[in-house]
């Protein structure tokens, strides 16, 4: 996120710690190029758009510990960053909620041309009350289901525009002839549904990508069957291993349904990584990390989260002891049932890996071995690196864990810059054929055969 701490309550105390330079473009364009030297794929930056304001019934303590609190809007940051890197992709997290379809269309087709196609959009539906009070005029956010069923019309807005509004060849740019665009090869599209109305056409010229590559992240029954039809990287996070394999296998199995290839949708997940030149400097390195965590932030965030109030809670009863609360769900990821008879919710909040769970700790050879076990495990095709602290988490990985990764032959191959769809998955920067968006192309872009 753009902010002081995301999921490291407290870790912005530590002295190297950099985080709060986030208001600032020189931190973004340093860590970009600490990224792209490092032999990243991509920077994912999640985002919400409310203040955490359910612990105690405000958001005193979310301001005070800088629980994703101040929060910048991280679309803005990411021209600075493209301008200082080649190859670096870009995955920002956007929610259908509380956005219009035609202005995310424009702003993501203006950073896919600035970016020269390596914008990608995680496309979230969110889940802040405090969101919906600011923004869309409700005391409560909009229900569950119907926050996908919204971002499903949304979804096909975007590719009307993305796909369907403007042919390829339609801008001229002709200086003799006085013709920039050709206004015939420009549609409008005649878009009314249930949630939204756009008639008219895209404001923005086709960019690399047209459709930026499309994230997502959300496994409910409702938000696999959304994956599915349209996300191509699935953000997806279990702390149980045969719950993730079983969600990715869900997911996949879905999108076959419909049409599309297997290899056209792939997984990462998140996992939170210390490492250094060895088992023991890693070890040292974490109880060091360990002593800034901010234990009433954590609860600040699970607060948020589960929707929940944790602030008159006792910290040192075992998690076990709350399974009738309406947080089941959030304290189910530590699903051990002999784990949560021990587990205090100090402990669960206190984990350097997020709730319940610690961070992967040792030396390249341990943490890669380890990555490699969970990945066959799980299926996923990749991990999503949670910092603890900026920019030293990123370059421990850098230093220590993608020289070991790349031995293995986990290391993507760099080849010349292109878009990040095509360097994820070799099929150039377009949206593939079978993906459902496809659908929504202007006949003229459509392959013969389906004209
Ligand atoms: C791994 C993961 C990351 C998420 N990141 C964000 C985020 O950055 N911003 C946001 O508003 N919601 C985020 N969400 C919330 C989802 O958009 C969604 O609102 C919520 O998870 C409920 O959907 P679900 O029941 O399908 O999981 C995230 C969810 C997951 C599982």
């Amino acid at each position: 996120m753009s902010t002081v701490s995301h999921g490291n309550t407290g870790l912005w105390r530590h002295p190297d710690d950099r985080t709060a330079g986030y208001t600032e473009l020189s931190y973004w364009v340093d860590l970009a190029r600490r990224l792209e030297a490092g032999g990243f794929d991509l920077l994912f930056i999640a985002d919400a758009v409310g203040q955490l304001d359910v612990y105690g019934g405000n958001a005193r303590e979310a301001l005070a510990r800088a629980v994703q609190t101040p929060v910048t809007d991280p679309l803005l940051v990411v021209s600075a960053m493209a301008a200082a890197t080649e190859r670096l992709g870009f995955g920002v997290t956007v929610s259908t909620t509380y956005e219009y379809p035609y202005l995310l269309a424009r702003k993501f087709s203006t950073l896919d041309h600035l970016t020269g196609g390596r914008i990608g959009w995680n496309i979230v539906t969110s889940l802040l009350d405090s969101a919906a009070r600011n923004i869309i005029a409700r005391e409560r956010q909009i229900g569950h289901d119907e926050r996908y069923a919204i971002a499903q019309e949304f979804l096909e807005v975007v590719y009307k525009l993305w796909e369907g509004s403007w042919e390829d060849g339609a801008v001229l740019r002709d200086r003799d002839g006085g013709v920039f665009t050709d206004p015939d090869r420009v549609h409008g599209i005649g878009h009314a549904g249930r949630y939204f109305s756009v008639p008219g056409a895209h404001l923005v010229e086709p960019s690399p990508q047209r459709t930026p590559l499309l994230l997502q992240a959300g496994t409910s029954a409702a938000g696999r069957a959304f994956a599915a039809r349209n996300a191509e990287l699935v953000f997806a996070a279990d702390p149980r291993p045969e719950a993730l394999r079983r969600n990715i296998d869900d997911i996949r199995r879905r999108a076959v349904e419909l049409g599309r290839r297997p290899e056209h949708i792939k997984f990462i997940t998140s996992v939170t990584v210390v490492v250094d030149e060895n088992d023991r400097a890693a070890e040292a390195k974490a109880r060091d990390l360990r002593r800034f965590r901010d234990t009433r932030g954590g609860l600040v965030l699970l607060s948020a989260l589960s929707g929940v109030d944790w602030s008159g809670h006792d910290l040192d009863r075992p998690i076990g002891e709350f399974d009738t609360d309406a947080s089941r769900s959030v304290l189910a990821s530590v699903a051990d049932p002999a784990v949560r008879a021990r587990l205090t919710l100090r402990d669960y909040v206190d984990g350097l890996g997020g709730f319940g769970g610690d961070a992967l700790v040792g030396g390249p050879s341990t943490v890669a071995g380890a990555l490699e076990d969970y990945a066959a495990r799980t299926g996923v095709d990749g991990f999503n690196f949670v910092y603890l602290v900026t920019p030293g988490s990123f370059d421990d990985l850098a230093e220590h864990l993608v020289p070991e990764l790349d031995r293995r032959g986990r290391v993507r191959e760099r080849g010349a810059p292109r878009s990040v769809r095509d360097a994820l998955f070799g099929t150039g920067p377009r949206l593939p054929d079978d993906h459902p968006g496809t659908a929504f192309r202007h006949r003229a872009l459509r392959p013969a055969a389906t004209r």
